[in-house]
């Protein structure tokens, strides 16, 4: 090889979570997980979004080494597990089940509680490990109220406090907000966005493709066991198919124009005409609308969301509330 040829095309090692055909078998005949091949790069906000039931849990179950893959494996920050485990979950904070909070005792002494059960911390810097969590996820002022008087949003950030004892490379959070109301959503969210900007890789599960539209840079798409597509989300939103639609009083010729120029899929309703835009020219419709004598009162150009991913990739609908 001369001197000046590019190197050659390395594997890329450098991701935060990956699976290689990961999967798991419930049973004889349960196929819960089915061959995932998972690739989270490093900074990423990784959104697992899939409905209930469709084997994220899992997933992060095998990826954690709390239960044992069927067939397949994984790495975390570019380690075998389960094998590296005691290496490697020191740099991973978790919620998955969640740490069992004592409701009579505050927040900050529930955090000791837990970093105490810590043998690898030193107990002599406990109270500092604690406040700094509590600080981060925004309870220093509320750490000396009881944990049964916090909110939900509250206890969910109590758990992600848990979790950030020490220093961690990556989060894994199994459906973090689940159950909370909307301001608690709201709080959990935010404290999400900020641990990324500060450096961290998040890989999140949920069944709600806005907390994926909102704080996720990458998302992977599970339908009934399988990852049906993976990537980043501006990437995997481009996918889909654009809309033009037009606003009208006089539809049916919209719609007969629009045909007139082949573009596809043309649908009317009471005062719009929309079809697929295809690698039509928008200027060309407006153009050719104008032309025809069609009154345009609005024009629009609808970017495909992952809705519609999801829905062209499943065939199904999406739960897309809160
Ligand atoms: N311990 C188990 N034994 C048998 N089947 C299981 C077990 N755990 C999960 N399953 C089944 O495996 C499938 C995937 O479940 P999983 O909990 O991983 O999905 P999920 O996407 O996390 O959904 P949810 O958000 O409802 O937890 C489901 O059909 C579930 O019933």
């Amino acid at each position: 090889m001369s001197a000046s040829a590019p190197a050659p095309a390395r594997e890329d090692d450098s991701r935060a979570v990956r699976a290689i055909g990961l999967g798991k078998r419930y049973g004889n005949d349960h196929l819960a997980v089915d061959g995932l091949d998972l690739d989270v790069p490093h900074g990423a906000v990784y959104g697992f979004l899939g409905p209930n039931g469709s084997g994220k849990t899992t997933t992060i179950r095998m990826l954690l080494g709390l239960i044992e893959p069927s067939f397949g494996r994984c790495e975390l920050l570019g380690e075998p597990m389960p094998d590296a485990i005691e290496k490697v979950l020191p740099r991973v904070g978790t919620l998955v089940e969640g740490p069992a909070f004592h409701p009579y005792l505050s927040g900050r002494e529930n955090l000791r509680h837990l970093d105490d059960a810590d043998p690898t911390t030193s107990p002599s810097t406990t109270s500092q490990r604690v406040d700094l969590a509590l600080d981060r996820v925004g309870l220093l002022s509320a750490a000396r109220k009881r944990f049964r008087a916090y909110s939900l949003g509250m206890k969910q950030r109590l758990a992600l406090a848990a979790a950030l004892l020490r220093p961690r490379d990556l989060l894994i959070l199994d459906e973090p907000t689940n159950g909370l109301d909307p301001q608690g959503t709201r709080e959990v969210r935010s404290l999400i966005s900020q641990l990324a900007a500060d450096g961290a890789t998040i890989m999140l599960s949920t069944h709600l493709l806005n907390e994926v539209e909102q704080i996720c840079s990458h998302v992977g798409i599970m339908h009934k066991g399988k990852l049906k597509a993976q990537g980043r989300l501006p990437d995997l939103n481009a996918e889909g198919a654009t809309r033009v639609s037009v606003t009208t009083p006089s539809p049916a010729e919209a719609a007969s124009v629009l045909k007139g120029l082949s573009l596809t899929d043309v649908d009317t309703t009471a005062d719009t005409a929309s079809a697929l835009l295809g690698d039509m020219a928008r200027d060309k419709i407006v153009v050719a609308l104008v032309d025809a004598g069609v009154p345009v009162h609005g024009f629009t150009v609808a970017a495909p969301g992952l809705e519609d991913l999801f829905v062209s990739l499943t065939g199904e609908g999406f739960d897309v509330s809160a």
